[in-house]
Order: C-alpha cells, then sequence, then structure tokens
C-alpha cells in the first residue's frame, strides 16, 4: 500500500516473480516451476507403474508354484500350440521324410476325400438327460437341486463343487489348459477330485464339454482318467476327474529331476505299454471308436505305481465304426500331430497312432518333439531319430538320464515300434492293440532264443509260448477288463 491508501504493486510482487528469468538456463520461474511438476507428476506415474508390474509378476509366480503343490512334481514350461489352419499343401508332408534313406519310406500322395462327412456328436445324449441336467446350454439354474446319480457318475452343484476346492481358491490350483482352470478338490464323500472349470465361451469350449459328458462319462479303464461327474449351472461347465495324484509324463520327462531320472527303462516302458492300452480301449473296445486327437505327455497322468491315465478327452469325437471324417478345424499340439491330419483334416485313430510314435521316442530320448534349444539337425525329434536309426547309432537315441541301459533287442523292438507309428502311410501304421502286444512281447525271448531253448528243453513251460499267441479284443461296446 502506498502512503496514500492507494495499491501500489512492489517490484517484488508474485507475478513479477514469475515472470523473472531465473539461473536455470535463464528460464522465466513459472516455466521452471512447471518443468519441475511434470518432472514429479512423471515420477510418481512410474513409481506406480512399477509398484503394479511387480505385483502382477508376484501374483503369476504365486500361480506358477500351486500349480505343482506337492513340490515331488517337477515343473516344466509348456508351449501348447493350436493348429488352426486347414492346409492342404501335400508339400508338408514330403517335407517331413527329408533323411532320403531308402531303408524310409517315400511320402505317398495323400487323397483327401473333401466329401467326407463330419460325424462328431453322436453320443445319443444320454449322459446329461439320465442324469435330469441340460449340459447342452440350457442352464440348469436351481442350485438347491440335490447331486444326482447319473448312471455313470454324478452331477455336482455348483456349491458343492465351490466347498470342495474351498471357493476355487488359487491354493487348490493344479494347472491350467487350454480348456480351462484345473483345481484339486475334496468332495463331500472324501473322495479327491479334479475339478476341470471349463473356459466359459458359448463356442469351443461348450461343444467339447458336451463330447466329453456323453461320450467319456461311461467309459471306464485302468489307463484312462475317469469322469466322475460333471456341473453345468448357468454358464458354469465343469467336469469332475478322479485326481491322479503323481503329475504328468511331461513334468517327468523334462522337469528337473536332477542327474538320474526317476523313470527307469522299465518304467518308462511300462508307461509306454499302460498309454497303449488306454488308447486301444478308445480305439477298439469302444463302439463307436473315440479318437483322443490330443495324444502328447501332459496329458499322460502317473500315479504314484507310475500307472499312466490318459486324460483330457476334450478334443475326442465319436467316430462312426467305418468312418474317418474331415474336420473344419485341425487341433492337438505342435510337434504330435500327423502329417495327413495336420494338411488334411483327415482324422481317424492313425492321428493317434502317429502321435503315440512320438509320444514314444520322446520317452525313450527324454527330448520334447520339437525343441528350438537344440542344434539345428536336433530340433525336431522325428527327423533326428531317423537319421540316428539310419546310421545305426540307436543307442546314442537312449535318454542319457537313464541310468541302466536297455538290453539291445529291447531298444531296437521299441525303436521300430516308433517308426512304425510314424509310417507316412496311415494304412500301414499298426492298430494300438498291435502295438500293446508289440511292446508286451518284449517281456519274452525272441523266436530264435525259443528255439534254442526248445532244442535244450522239449517241454517248455507255458510263459515261454505265450510270445506266439496274439489276441485281439472284439468290440464288444466296452468291456475295460480285456484291456487291463
Ligand atoms: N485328473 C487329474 N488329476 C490330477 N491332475 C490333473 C488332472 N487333470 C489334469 N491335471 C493337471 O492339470 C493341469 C492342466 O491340465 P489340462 O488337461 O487342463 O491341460 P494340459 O493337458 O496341460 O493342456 P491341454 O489343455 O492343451 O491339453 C496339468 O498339469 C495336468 O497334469
Amino acid at each position: 500500500m502506498s502512503d496514500s491508501g492507494e495499491y501500489a504493486p512492489s517490484d517484488n510482487s508474485i507475478p513479477d516473480k514469475l515472470t523473472s528469468k531465473t539461473s536455470f538456463l535463464s528460464l522465466k520461474l513459472y516455466i521452471v516451476i512447471g518443468i519441475l511438476l511434470l518432472c514429479a507428476v512423471s515420477v510418481f506415474v512410474a513409481i506406480f507403474l512399477f509398484i503394479r508390474l511387480k505385483k502382477n509378476s508376484r501374483n503369476r509366480i504365486v500361480k506358477m508354484r500351486v500349480k505343482h503343490s506337492s513340490g515331488l512334481i517337477p515343473l516344466v514350461s509348456k508351449e501348447i500350440v493350436e493348429i488352426k489352419a486347414l492346409d492342404r499343401n501335400v508339400n508338408s508332408v514330403k517335407a517331413e521324410d527329408k533323411i532320403g534313406n531308402k531303408d524310409f519310406k517315400e511320402p505317398e500322395e495323400i487323397k483327401i476325400e473333401i466329401d467326407e462327412i463330419v460325424k462328431g456328436g453322436k453320443g445319443g445324449g444320454g449322459g446329461e438327460k439320465s442324469g435330469g441336467s441340460d449340459a447342452s446350454g440350457g442352464s440348469r439354474s436351481d442350485v438347491s437341486v440335490e447331486a444326482e446319480n447319473i448312471g455313470w457318475g454324478r452331477w455336482y452343484t455348483l456349491k458343492e463343487l465351490e466347498v470342495a476346492t474351498r471357493g476355487f481358491a488359487e491354493d487348490n490350483i493344479i494347472g491350467e489348459g487350454g480348456y480351462g482352470v484345473v483345481y484339486r478338490g475334496v468332495v463331500n464323500d472324501g473322495s479327491v477330485v479334479a475339478v476341470k472349470n471349463l473356459l466359459n465361451n458359448k463356442g469351443q469350449a461348450e461343444k467339447e464339454f458336451k463330447v466329453e459328458v456323453e461320450a467319456i462319462g461311461k467309459v471306464r479303464h485302468k489307463n484312462l482318467v475317469g469322469l466322475v461327474g460333471y456341473c453345468a449351472e448357468g454358464a458354469q461347465r465343469m467336469l469332475v476327474y478322479e485326481y491322479v495324484d503323481n503329475g504328468n509324463l511331461e513334468q517327468w520327462l523334462h522337469g528337473d529331476v536332477g542327474p538320474v531320472s526317476p523313470l527307469t527303462w522299465d518304467i518308462r516302458m511300462k508307461i509306454a505299454i499302460g498309454t497303449a492300452k488306454g488308447l486301444a480301449y478308445l480305439h477298439e473296445g469302444l463302439e463307436p471308436k473315440v479318437v483322443h486327437r490330443d495324444v502328447k505327455s501332459s496329458n499322460i497322468l502317473l500315479d504314484r505305481k507310475w500307472i499312466p491315465k490318459v486324460s483330457d478327452f476334450g478334443l475326442a469325437k465319436l467316430l462312426g465304426s467305418e468312418a474317418s471324417y474331415v474336420t473344419t478345424r485341425v487341433m492337438g499340439t505342435f510337434g504330435y500331430v500327423s502329417p495327413e491330419y495336420a494338411s488334411t483334416g483327415m482324422l481317424n485313430e492313425g492321428s493317434d497312432v502317429y502321435s503315440f510314435g512320438i509320444l514314444l521316442m520322446e520317452i525313450i530320448t527324454g527330448r520334447s518333439p520339437i525343441d528350438y534349444s537344440r542344434p539345428a539337425g536336433e530340433m525336431n525329434l522325428v527327423d533326428w531319430f531317423k537319421g540316428m536309426v539310419a546310421s545305426r547309432r540307436g543307442e546314442e537315441l537312449v535318454d542319457p538320464l537313464i541310468e541302466v541301459q536297455p538290453s539291445p533287442r529291447a531298444l531296437k523292438r521299441a525303436l521300430l515300434i516308433c517308426l512304425r507309428c510314424i509310417d507316412l502311410d496311415a494304412n500301414k501304421r499298426p492298430k494300438m492293440g498291435q502295438i500293446v502286444h508289440m511292446l508286451e512281447a518284449d517281456d519274452f525271448p525272441f523266436r530264435s532264443e525259443l528255439r534254442s531253448a526248445r532244442e535244450k528243453d522239449p517241454h517248455p513251460s507255458r510263459a515261454d509260448n505265450v510270445s506266439a499267441k496274439i489276441t485281439y479284443p472284439s468290440k464288444n461296446g466296452g468291456d475295460g477288463d480285456r484291456w487291463r
């Protein structure tokens, strides 16, 4: 204020100060303040983002840990690739056989029968009807309805499964596959189950759910993971399986198991035989037959006695007994899919046989079907395997983590079975039932040895003659015991 009482701005008024130049690059004060404010905001945003990112990654790690909560089951990273393209280019098949060895068959022309009729989902819809629930998309909204016995298993209420999994707690997550999260649960009769909470989209997951429930519900076999029930309420679709408590084969083959694998040669062959029996039952013991379509090591669950149980029938489709069919969408896992299925979508049990051949190679070698971390010539298991057999280096194929080597004849037999399974001509591949016998025949002496034994002993024991006796199952509509 001036003496006269009038307002006279002093030299040091705030606006003047703001517009005065500072020593910092001769910028005016308000600009410097602006820059400082901007810096402070940026730092704040950066810190906020950093904290959020850290929290997310911690969550992910926690989830990874609970995946295999027993701690005894080795962890592996998985690469699941769904092949969607219906690539009809047979060149990809020709490229398959690159080694040019005369011992191996030249790829043959693949005839695409476009007129083949798609025959999926022919199960008759018995499963959910007998339970009085509507698994086909119509919702079973009455949560209070008691769980029902549906002949082959049970219809579970959502509430029951919520209780069983303690509210679908993260701690109970066993793992996550392409079709949803799998939880460990204890249902009210005290039994432990695996609850597969299917993704809730209206498309594939629901379709697969119907297929699984209708086709697989009644299938019972020692080497197949049993479906013990399901839940269909509102948009929720869940499958309840028997719980298999020793992880899956992929984890034991490719996880960190130390310098010596607990999977000895004999255990590996036992796993291969059990898996083959499970698949043989699907192909040859059921009418209509079931093609698995996604045979791979992560779908082979193991119990504490190393008994294998083939899981994940989400991709299975029912087939008419004589028919093969063309699907509009090729599904399966990269590295295991047969060339004809990948290139034409033609599907029959021969595709499973091919995948089983790859699985057997994986069991023998301990190597993944595709492994980009290996040298160029070894990335593709099939190519490397064929090359090694062709150059008579079969012994080098055996997983170095196997301590006690197999006998040369046991190894030779297993290698030959692999090669027969991946024959490019699907018609020449053996049936799963034959593979069971070929693998089991390894327990018995070869003919030449039998002959020399007979010469020594004219009255051989019964066991010596078993190898000559090969019986095949009749299609009797589901006698699982035949294959046990
Ligand atoms: N019945 C079961 N008992 C114990 N563990 C199971 C059972 N079913 C699945 N799992 C485990 O849950 C995890 C997810 O299985 P899921 O079958 O959903 O997917 P995946 O086989 O890993 O992949 P994909 O969906 O491509 O087949 C795997 O680690 C599997 O071993």
